[in-house]
């Protein structure tokens, strides 16, 4: 069955508007878990303007004492500072994304093509370090499957930004198309193939019913749904949700 990461950056963003002790991330992943939560996904941005050094070591402490009992997948630019934090971490997953200093959010997957050594020496010195997982936040493109397959990537990320943010329509159906075409090549290169970015509770299924995909990471809409319905039942509809699709595309299948 697919499984969902929740994403729990805005949780901090909240707290860092005013700079207060609450609300915690830690909290928040252990209520994501009680709820059905498979993994926990943090983005420590170079900036920091929301997750905190802090909150990957409490996080990362309380996977190690088992007081978290599902896994960490960190998102971390490719810079020194950030493969180098990576490294002494050591989550059991890294998901490697671009990053703009201005950007509102991720605006485009990595280039791996262009950025091909740099990739390739990141995925080897974090698999080095005891990091089980790498994927590669990548556009739904199949140059982009090829580049990552080619650098040696286990596993790829899917932005599904432009879908989420598709203006009629028919972008929306030429987005979906894009994603079913780039997740289908992909497994066909031999990678897991997860997706995320700007999902919610109405466009999640068609994402979901596309069989090859392994892994949703969603945030930004579960914690604003928080806000009205509690992180728990956020999180528990968001995975019912997800889990309906699928089971619909795979009796659809046999
Ligand atoms: C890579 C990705 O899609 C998420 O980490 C997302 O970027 C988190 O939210 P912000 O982009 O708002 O930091
Ligand atoms: N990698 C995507 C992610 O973790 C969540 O993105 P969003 O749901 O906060 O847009």
């Amino acid at each position: 069955m697919i499984r969902l990461g929740i994403n729990i950056d805005h949780v901090a963003t909240v707290r860092q508007a005013r700079r207060t002790i609450y609300p915690s991330p830690l909290h928040a992943a252990q209520l994501a878990e009680a709820a059905g939560a498979d993994l926990i996904t943090v983005h420590l941005r170079e900036d920091r303007r929301h997750i905190q050094d802090d909150d990957v070591a409490v996080l990362a402490q309380a996977f190690k004492a088992r007081e978290l009992h599902t896994y960490m997948n960190l998102e971390s630019a490719i810079t020194e500072e950030m493969i180098a934090h990576a490294c002494r971490i050591a989550p059991r997953d890294v998901c490697l994304v671009p990053e703009k200093r201005e950007e509102v959010t991720t605006e485009g997957g990595l280039d791996v093509a262009t950025h091909f050594d740099a990739v390739q020496a990141a995925i080897q010195r974090l698999t080095a370090a005891g990091v089980q997982q790498v994927s590669l936040f990548v556009d739904p493109t199949i140059e982009a499957m090829r580049a990552a397959a080619d650098v040696g990537a286990p596993v790829v990320e899917l932005h599904t930004g432009c879908y989420a943010d598709a203006p009629t329509p028919e972008a929306l159906s030429q987005e979906l198309e894009r994603i079913r075409i780039a997740a289908y090549e992909g497994k066909r290169l031999g990678l897991r193939i997860h997706a995320g970015h700007g999902l919610h509770y109405e466009n999640v299924q068609a994402v979901a019913a596309i069989t090859v995909i392994d892994e949703l990471n969603i945030g930004h809409a579960i914690v604003a749904r928080a806000v009205f319905d509690g992180f728990e039942k956020a999180v528990r509809d968001m995975k019912a949700i997800m889990h309906q699709a699928r089971l619909t595309a795979l009796r659809g299948q046999s």
